[in-house]
């Protein structure tokens, strides 16, 4: 290949005038070994270009043409001919001795400075002119395809950046065409087999989809044989001699989409720069034969090594899949790893020192990726875990009396986290980039989550539980409030309202200090508190003022005033007492009760102050207070009224039934009649004494007219006899219903109707007395 070592593939433009070029004794035009043997950039090109070659002040008026082709090939013979260079052309006898010899025993360094020098040539020229002979077209080797492949694909990885950008022609030059097969043919071979690299390439990323035309052009020419025919040979030269000489002529090759933009004065830097990274691209060294072993080897130690290191690990599947937690996953892990390891070392440290240092980075790597898996698994089954015990501990935690919400979490929550990021460090092996930082954060934050889901219910039912304090403070000391109704009534609501609420504000704080609420917070809730509180209050006080309670109320009111005299004791109407003045008089008082209930009335008794709160949406305080609409009042005395005229007729009818007198007959017919039965009861002593003890007093109390009322309480005492009679009875009842549901085995009987079945059987198997009982209380005699 001509570009090795010499600089053939640098090559001023003919039709540039050289400004002060120098030729050399011999009449030579300089030239330059631009790379030497040891691959070395020269120093010198600046000063080749300023002064030899005398191109100092050319800019951009220069070009750039390279040749490439396979060895002897007739490369410097071609640019000597197009450019007038004087690069050596090997003789025509030496021609046969310098081929394979040196070629094979120097193969490693020539090949690899070959592909970088070619690789040179594409990325600086503008025209790579190809040179091949006419036999080699469609063989891969002969073309040297292998090499432009090679070249291609570091090209496109090193500058494929400038996709369609910066473009080189690649001229193919087909030397020995003797005319057989027509140019036109060859070149649609060589395209295809351009196509045919193009598509092998190992296209870097971002650029898979590029095409050979985003990169390069192409031209094919061909020249005759030039021992054969060499005047056809000179004449086809000069012709493709102005290809790159006459801006004029059709196929003029130095088109500016080829240009490199690069100034004469910095093309020295331009190149030597491009060399440089072509020489520190690796793709292009080739390995040693030892390189190529050890990769080999390595390459199957590391694979058996692998497949006891697979067979093993396999036992953590099974568990970790199914959740649970693999003890001592992290010792485990790290011995199979170490023995992987170990067996590796063993055999693959003997062979190339790099080469066995990359491979077992490699193979730690991948036993790294497999054991991370099961290290990702502990760490999700770690997480769960976690999150169990803190919920166990904080519910068992919160179950005991008077545990303070806040302390509860933080210690069920560090306990969790702990037990995490212990076990989680525990399974994170040395020289791995594993983390757990995500999870130990996803972690932290659902334990948050549910604490604060957990205090929302606690909280809930804290104020549940408060609620139910608050109604019953409040319902029975309302409720006797109102049921002594009076102008101060109102003002011992507000009392028992305020009192309640301080009450239950201070142990609304005392909770609050164990679920750690911030003073807005507290705020809130004591308002909501004290809204509770009177919402409560406002509900009794609607359910005291219903009509039944109101009757009630009032009726007890007036009995209290027209029943009882002053000194508590009940009234026995005369036929000389005045009934209608203590009547009306009872009434008025009473009716002037109900107006008392129409607003409740919000003077605090303490500080003589309006008692207020504020409203809200759905809280209106001014309409709270309303209680009795004006009709209702109404209502309500009319229905009073009513029901007061029947003690006005009741306590008539009374003085109507002590008026009635017995006839004086009577007495007389008494006297001859029981005249005997009198002398009896005189002569016996025990009767007379019987008399006396009974007599005596009726007397007094007739005498002071009080057998009325010895009559009522007679009356009362038998009724409440009664009562209490009933009630024994049907306690009794109810005990012998019960121990017969209690006795096992007994038959379901159907025929006591409203008892239930087991009171049924209780009638046949029962005791004597308590199946008399049974069948007094269901009427059935027949059973028994
Ligand atoms: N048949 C034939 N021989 C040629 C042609 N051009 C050059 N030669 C001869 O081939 C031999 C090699 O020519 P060079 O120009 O030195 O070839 P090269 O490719 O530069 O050689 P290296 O730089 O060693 O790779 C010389 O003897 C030339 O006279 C050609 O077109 N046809």
């Amino acid at each position: 290949m001509a570009t090795v070592p010499d600089i053939d593939d640098i090559q001023n433009g003919l039709d540039t005038p050289i400004p002060s070029a120098i030729p050399d004794a011999k009449g030579k035009l300089p030239r330059l070994h631009l790379i030497d043997e040891q691959q070395k950039f020269s120093e010198k090109m600046s000063s080749y270009i300023d002064e030899d070659w005398g191109l100092k002040e050319a800019g951009f008026n220069y070009n750039l043409a390279a040749v490439f082709g396979s060895q002897s090939t007739g490369k410097s013979t071609l640019l000597n001919r197009l450019f007038g260079t004087s690069f050596d052309v090997m003789s025509e006898t030496a021609r046969m001795q310098t081929t394979k010899g040196i070629w094979i025993s120097k193969g490693r360094d020539m090949k690899d400075f070959e592909r970088k020098s070619a690789l040179f040539s594409v990325a600086t020229s503008e025209v790579l002119i190809v040179n091949l002979w006419e036999h080699q077209v469609g063989l891969y080797n002969g073309a040297n395809m292998g090499l432009l492949k090679t070249v291609f694909e570091v090209n496109l990885q090193l500058f494929g950046g400038n996709r369609g950008k910066e473009k080189t022609l690649l001229l193919f030059v087909i030397r020995d065409h003797i005319g057989a097969t027509p140019l036109i043919n060859l070149s649609n071979t060589l395209r295809a087999d351009l196509e045919r690299i193009w598509q092998g390439l190992n296209k870097p990323e971002g650029l898979e989809d590029c095409k050979i035309t985003d990169y390069f052009d192409f031209m094919f020419t061909a020249l005759p044989h030039k021992l054969l025919q060499p005047e056809k040979f000179e004449e086809e030269v000069s012709k493709l001699r102005l290809r790159f000489s006459s801006p004029s002529d059709p196929n003029y090759v130095f088109q500016p989409q080829y240009s490199k933009r690069v100034p004469v004065d910095g093309l020295h830097i331009y190149a030597g720069g491009i060399w440089d990274k072509i020489m520190t691209n690796k793709d292009l060294d080739l390995p040693t034969q030892q390189e190529l072993l050890a990769q080999y080897r390595c390459d199957e130690i590391a694979s058996s090594a692998f497949v006891t290191f697979q067979e093993k690990i396999k036992e953590f599947r099974q568990p970790i899949e199914s959740g649970n937690i693999v003890e001592d996953l992290g010792p485990k892990m790290n011995e199979l790893r170490s023995h992987a390891m170990k067996s590796f070392d063993k055999d693959a440290s003997r062979y190339h020192a790099e080469v066995y240092k990359r491979k077992r980075s490699e193979m730690l790597t991948k036993a790294n990726t497999m054991l991370e898996s099961y290290f990702l698994g502990q760490i999700k089954n770690l997480h769960k875990k976690a999150v169990q015990m803190f919920s166990t501990n904080l519910q068992q935690s919160l179950r005991v009396e008077g545990a303070d919400f806040a302390t509860v979490v933080t210690a069920a929550k560090s306990e969790a986290m702990d037990y995490f990021v212990r076990g989680a460090k525990a399974i994170k092996l040395e020289e791995t980039e594993w983390v757990y930082d995500e999870e130990q954060f996803q972690l932290e934050r659902g334990l948050s989550e549910f604490a604060a889901t957990q205090r929302e219910k606690e909280m809930n039912k804290m104020l549940t539980s408060l609620e139910k304090h608050l109604r019953n403070e409040l319902d029975e000391p309302i409720g006797l409030a109102l049921n002594n109704p009076g102008p101060s009534m109102w003002g011992r609501v507000i009392a028992i309202y305020q009192q309640t609420v301080e009450d239950a504000e201070q142990l609304l704080h005392k909770k609050a200090r164990t679920f750690d609420l911030n003073e807005e917070e507290q705020g809130e809730l004591v308002e909501n508190l004290r809204r509770q509180a009177w919402v409560l209050l406002t509900k009794k006080v609607q359910e005291e003022s219903m009509d039944a309670m109101m009757l009630l109320k009032l009726r007890n009111r007036f009995e209290e005033k027209f029943r009882y005299d002053d000194h508590g004791l009940p009234r026995v109407w005369k036929p000389s007492d005045d009934i209608d003045t203590p009547f009306r008089k009872a009434r008025d008082e009473t009716v002037e009760l109900v107006p008392l209930f129409a607003k409740i009335n919000n003077m605090d008794p303490v500080n003589g102050k309006k008692f207020e709160l504020e409203a809200s949406e759905d809280f209106d305080f001014d309409q709270s207070l309303k209680v009795l609409s004006e009709t209702r009042q109404q209502e309500i005395t009319t229905k009073f009224k009513r029901e007061s005229d029947a003690f006005y007729l009741e306590a008539k009818r009374s003085v109507v039934a002590t008026q009635a007198k017995v006839p004086y007959w009577v007495g007389v017919a008494l006297v001859i009649l029981g005249w005997n039965e009198f002398i009896a009861v005189i002569k016996n002593p025990l009767y007379l004494m019987v008399l006396t003890m009974v007599g005596v007093p009726m007397i007094a109390m007739w005498y002071l007219d009080m057998l009325g009322l010895v009559e009522t309480i007679g009356w009362k005492v038998y009724d409440q006899g009664y009562k209490i009679a009933m009630e024994k009875l049907r306690e009794v009842m109810d005990k012998s219903r019960e121990n017969a549901t209690a006795r096992p085995g007994q038959r379901q009987p159907q025929q006591y109707p409203g008892g239930s079945a087991a009171s049924g059987a209780r009638s046949y198997q029962g005791k004597e007395e308590d199946t008399g009982i049974e069948l007094n209380s269901f009427g059935d005699k027949k059973s028994q």
